[in-house]
């Protein structure tokens, strides 16, 4: 019987306070993450913003208990996937590779060569395809194939979004449903939809189909529930000044309010675990913003976790990934871009394409010049007396 082993893509979180830094580092430094024009841009950039978000960030995860708990979320979920497939007579191994901290995918990789696997099934474990979650994880995976013969060998086939699968929807639609029973009036209660959002060009300029799959994820989940409460998707988690999908979660939360909604139940559709986004942004802050806006009832459906069903339905996903034909990496990596973002790589003089897209490199170099020398306090402005 052939070796399976099973990827799980998840993208990490920071288990101590004292990891946070890092792990904000890590995340800015994927271009999948911060898209721009000058990749040499890319680290120093990082290291900017994560020095200057820290300390809010562990402010979040003080709340939470001091850390993320997605790491032991996901190897429990690594762990029964397992034996299900095990039951299901597959020899097959599960491994947990996050993109930006511990265990990173890189020694998921290492334990899959070391314990001699036949064939490789790559599973995301987020519902939705983006270019900064499954996508990344994905670009990550090719480059390591790339530098490494022998991993490049093994045998993997990949599944690139599962939010139509009918097990997956089930398990969704009896979380969302004890939910609602929980409520004062079940059949007003309205379902609110909360998803973690992406800048807007990712869907625009760069072809990402995370809005469409949200969208068709949100009225699939509604359709299986088969109950007439009325439902809002909105997203969350905007993080830096451009930009991201609309409406975002707190105008839709006020919308709500001043709609006279008194009865909401939220549910976090792009996560399948728990972790800072719910147990923060979600139980904390809207719900504070909810109360605000004059919302009386604040019900938060939980993550997916362990749940049977969503059990099942990773299972499946294995398997019928495996009866068939191989789909590789390169199937997902490769979007259809809409617009190319930056045009004109050429300089062209008058106020065009070639000119914003200049004016705007210098202006980051410029503005990055500036933020270096405020936070080192050494360099030129400071020769001339001027800082
Ligand atoms: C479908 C899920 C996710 C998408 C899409 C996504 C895009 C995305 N995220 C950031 C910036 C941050 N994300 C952070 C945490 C975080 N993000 C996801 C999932 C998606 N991100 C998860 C599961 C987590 C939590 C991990 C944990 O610790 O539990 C953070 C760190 C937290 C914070 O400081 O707010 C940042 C920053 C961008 C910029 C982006 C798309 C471009
Ligand atoms: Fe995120």
């Amino acid at each position: 019987m052939a070796r399976i082993g099973v990827l799980l893509l998840n993208l990490g979180g920071p288990e101590r306070i004292q990891d946070v830094g890092p792990f904000l580092y890590n995340l800015f430094a994927d271009p999948e993450i911060i898209r721009l024009p000058l990749p040499q841009l890319q680290k120093p950039l990082a290291w900017l913003i994560s020095s200057l978000r820290t300390r809010r960030s562990q402010e979040a995860y003080r709340s939470i208990g001091g850390g993320s708990p997605l790491r032991r979320i996901t190897d429990q979920q690594a762990k029964v996937l397992q034996s299900e497939l095990r039951q299901r007579r597959i020899d097959a191994t599960t491994y947990v590779a996050m993109r930006y901290w511990h265990p990173f995918t890189e020694s998921a990789v290492a334990d899959i060569k070391a314990d001699e696997m036949d064939e490789v099934v790559v599973l995301p474990l987020y519902p939705q395809f983006s270019i900064s979650t499954s996508g990344s994880s994905f670009r990550l995976l090719e480059r390591l194939r790339q530098d490494d013969p022998a991993f490049a060998r093994l045998p993997l086939r990949a599944v690139g979004s599962w939010y139509e699968q009918p097990r997956y929807l089930q398990a969704m639609t009896e979380l969302i449903s004890a939910t609602l029973d929980q409520a004062n009036a079940p059949d007003k209660a309205h379902v609110f939809f909360s998803a973690h959002g992406v800048p807007k060009s990712y869907v625009e300029e760069a072809g990402d189909p995370y809005q469409e799959q949200i969208e068709r994820c949100a009225r699939l989940i509604m359709d299986t529930m088969q109950r007439d409460n009325a439902y809002t998707l909105a997203y969350q988690s905007r993080v830096g000044p451009v930009e991201w999908l609309q409406p975002y979660t707190e105008d839709a939360l006020h919308g709500l309010g001043e709609a006279g909604v008194k009865e909401l139940v939220v549910v976090p559709i792009s996560f399948v675990g728990e972790h800072i986004e719910t147990l923060e942004e979600i139980d904390i802050e809207y719900r504070h913003v909810a109360a605000e806006a004059g919302i009386e009832n604040f019900l938060r459906v939980p993550a997916l976790g362990t749940h049977p069903t969503f059990i099942h339905a990773l299972a499946d996903l294995v398997e019928t990934s495996l009866a068939e034909e191989p789909v590789d990496l390169a199937t997902f990596t490769q979007l259809p871009q809409k617009t190319k973002l930056y045009p004109q790589e050429k300089w062209q003089w008058g106020w065009n394409n070639s000119s914003e897209v200049w004016n705007g490199r210098l202006a980051m170099l410029g503005f990055l010049a500036i933020l270096l020398e405020v936070l080192s306090g050494h360099g030129p402005l400071h020769a001339l007396g001027l800082l």
